[in-house]
C-alpha cells in the first residue's frame, strides 16, 4: 500500500451527475520526467509516502487514485471573459482528476489538472500547458500561500516531451503536465451556464452540492442559495483583501476563474506589483486595464454582482441584494484586518485600523517606496522604529509625508506573538517574484536545464513560511 494513513479517497462528484461533466482520458504523452512534486502539501492527503515512480503513475500517467474518481472528468462551465459572455468554455486542457479528504481539517479537496490533453472543451487548442506557465504557476501559488493567501496549491509538474507553439513566448517551448489542489473546482461560471441553460433543476443540484461539499457548517439552512452567497461573498471579500495587502495582481478575473470557495487559482500572467501603482497591469492583454491592480477589488465586486444574478431564482431578490450590497464592506473590512497582520499589530478599534490603511496606502502611492518595504520595516510598529529609521530605507520614513502614518502606527500596540528577532519578511523573499526573478529562474531552465533557481526559490518561500507560522502559531 503506497498512501499513508492520511489517504481518505472521496467519490462526491458522483452527487452532481453527468449533465456537469464529459468523461475524458489523458493525453499520451512522449515522456514523463518529473520535476516537481510538493511535498509541503502531500502529507495532507497521504501521499508523501509515494516513490517517484508511483507518483508519475498517478499525475504524468493518471492512473485514477484508488477508490476516488474512476475516470477523469472535464467539468462544464460558462464565463464571461473580460465583460463578454462565452458559452463555449469548459476544461479544455485539464479535469477534475481526484478527490480526497484532508486530513488536517476534514475539508475535501479536489485534485485537477492543466495540460492533460485536449476535451471537448478545447476550442481548437492543444490541451497542453508550456513547461514555463507550469512553474509560473507553482511561483505564484507557493508564494501566494507562503504569505497567507488563501490559494489552491501546485501538487505536481511532469516535463511531458512535447514542443509546443505559443504566440506569446519563443517557441518552439516545452511542455509540462500540472497538477493542482484546490477546495472545489466549481466556478461563478458553472452556475452562470445552468442560468443560461435555464436548467433550474440542476441549478439547485449544484447549490445543494457545493454546500454539503465545500460548506458543510451550511447544511441545513432555510435558505441555501442565499446562505451560500453570503459565505461565498465573504470569503472572496477576503481572499480580494488578501490580494491587494500582498500586492497581487491575479491578470485575469473573468467568471471563470473565480472559485465558489473563494480561494484564488490560475496563475497565468499574475504579477506582484513593485510599488504601489493602481494602473499596474498583469496581462499582455489587458489593453484598458480592466483588471489593473487597483481596479481589482471593482473587478470581483462586478464578478459577484454576476453569482447574485444566478441565485436570485432560487432565493428572494431582498436576500441577495442586500448580500450584495454589503460586499464592499466586508471587503474594506478584510483590507483593514490584512493591513494589521501585515503591519504585525493589534487593533484598537475599527475606525483607527480603516485610518492606518487609508494612511499607509497614501504614503505608499506618494513614496513609491517598494512595495513589501513598509511591511517589513514596520513590522510590530514602534519596536522597529529604530531600526527602521537607521536602515536602508530611512529617508523614506523621514519625509513629511510619512508623518501621518508614522502617527498612526504608533497609536497600535504590537500584536500578540510579534518577535522582532524572527521578522516574518526576510527581503530575499519579499522581492522574490518581480517578473526579472521569474525570467532568472525560467531562463537557466531553458538553456541547460539548470533547476537550481527554482529550488532556492522554493527555500526561500518555504523559510518565508516558516518564519510566518511562528507568529501565528504563538498569535494562537
Ligand atoms: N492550450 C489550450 N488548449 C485548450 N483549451 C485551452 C488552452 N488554453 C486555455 N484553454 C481553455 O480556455 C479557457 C480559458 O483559459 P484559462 O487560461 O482561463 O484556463 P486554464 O488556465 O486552462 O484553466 P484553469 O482556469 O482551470 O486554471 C478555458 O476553458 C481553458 O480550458
Amino acid at each position: 500500500m503506497p498512501f499513508s494513513d492520511h489517504y481518505t479517497p472521496l467519490t462526491h462528484h458522483s452527487r452532481l451527475g453527468d449533465e456537469f461533466y464529459d468523461v475524458v482520458q489523458a493525453a499520451t504523452f512522449p515522456a514523463h520526467i518529473l520535476r516537481y512534486r510538493n511535498d509541503d502539501v502531500s502529507p495532507r492527503i497521504g501521499l508523501d509516502t509515494l516513490t517517484d515512480a508511483e507518483w508519475l503513475r498517478h499525475f504524468g500517467y493518471f492512473d485514477p487514485l484508488p477508490g476516488s474518481l474512476p475516470q477523469p472528468l472535464a467539468l462544464r462551465y460558462h464565463g464571461h471573459q473580460f465583460r463578454s459572455y462565452n458559452p463555449d468554455l469548459g476544461d479544455g486542457r485539464g479535469f477534475l482528476f481526484a478527490q480526497l479528504e484532508d486530513s488536517v481539517d476534514g475539508r475535501v479537496l479536489d485534485i485537477g489538472t492543466k495540460g492533460s490533453g485536449t476535451t471537448p472543451w478545447s476550442r481548437g487548442g492543444d490541451g497542453r500547458l508550456t513547461l514555463k506557465g507550469g512553474i509560473r504557476e507553482i511561483l505564484a501559488s507557493e508564494r501566494l500561500d507562503a504569505a497567507g493567501v488563501r490559494t489552491s496549491r501546485t501538487l505536481s509538474v511532469v516535463e511531458t516531451g512535447e514542443s509546443l507553439h505559443r504566440g506569446d513566448e519563443p517557441s518552439p517551448t516545452r511542455s509540462c503536465v500540472l497538477a493542482r489542489l484546490s477546495h472545489s473546482h466549481i466556478r461563478i461560471g458553472t452556475f452562470q451556464r445552468l442560468v443560461a441553460n435555464e436548467d433550474r433543476a440542476s441549478l439547485t443540484r449544484l447549490v445543494e452540492y457545493v454546500i454539503e461539499t465545500y460548506y458543510p457548517d451550511l447544511a441545513g439552512a432555510a435558505d441555501p442559495a442565499a446562505a451560500l452567497y453570503d459565505a461565498a461573498t465573504t470569503r472572496i471579500a477576503e481572499m480580494t483583501a488578501q490580494w491587494m495587502t500582498a500586492g497581487f495582481v491575479h491578470g485575469v478575473l473573468n467568471t471563470d476563474n473565480i472559485n465558489i470557495t473563494g480561494e484564488s487559482f490560475d496563475y497565468g500572467p499574475w504579477r506582484f506589483v513593485p510599488t504601489f501603482n493602481p494602473t499596474f497591469t498583469a496581462a499582455y492583454f489587458d489593453h484598458s486595464g480592466l483588471y489593473a491592480y487597483g481596479r481589482q477589488p471593482e473587478a470581483m465586486t462586478w464578478n459577484v454582482a454576476r453569482l447574485g444574478e444566478c441565485l436570485l431564482s432560487l432565493s428572494t431578490l431582498e436576500k441577495i441584494q442586500s448580500i450584495f450590497d454589503d460586499f464592499w464592506e466586508r471587503y474594506e473590512r478584510f483590507l483593514d484586518i490584512s493591513v494589521l497582520n501585515r503591519l504585525g499589530l493589534k487593533e484598537i478599534s475599527r475606525k483607527s485600523s480603516t485610518d492606518l490603511r487609508e494612511c499607509l496606502f497614501s504614503f505608499m502611492d506618494e513614496s513609491q517606496i517598494g512595495f513589501e518595504f513598509p511591511f517589513f520595516d514596520w513590522y510590530g510598529g514602534e519596536q522597529s522604529q529604530k531600526r527602521a529609521i537607521t536602515g536602508p530605507r530611512g529617508d523614506f520614513y523621514t519625509q513629511d509625508s510619512f508623518r501621518p502614518l508614522h502617527d498612526r502606527i504608533m497609536q497600535h500596540e504590537p500584536a500578540r506573538g510579534v518577535d522582532l528577532s524572527q521578522p516574518y519578511f526576510h527581503n530575499g523573499a519579499a522581492c522574490l517574484m518581480s517578473v526579472e526573478t521569474v525570467e532568472a529562474i525560467w531562463q537557466p531552465i531553458a538553456a541547460t536545464d539548470d533547476w537550481c533557481r527554482l529550488h532556492d526559490a522554493m527555500r526561500q518561500v518555504a523559510s518565508m513560511k516558516a518564519a510566518l507560522q511562528v507568529h501565528r502559531t504563538r498569535d494562537g
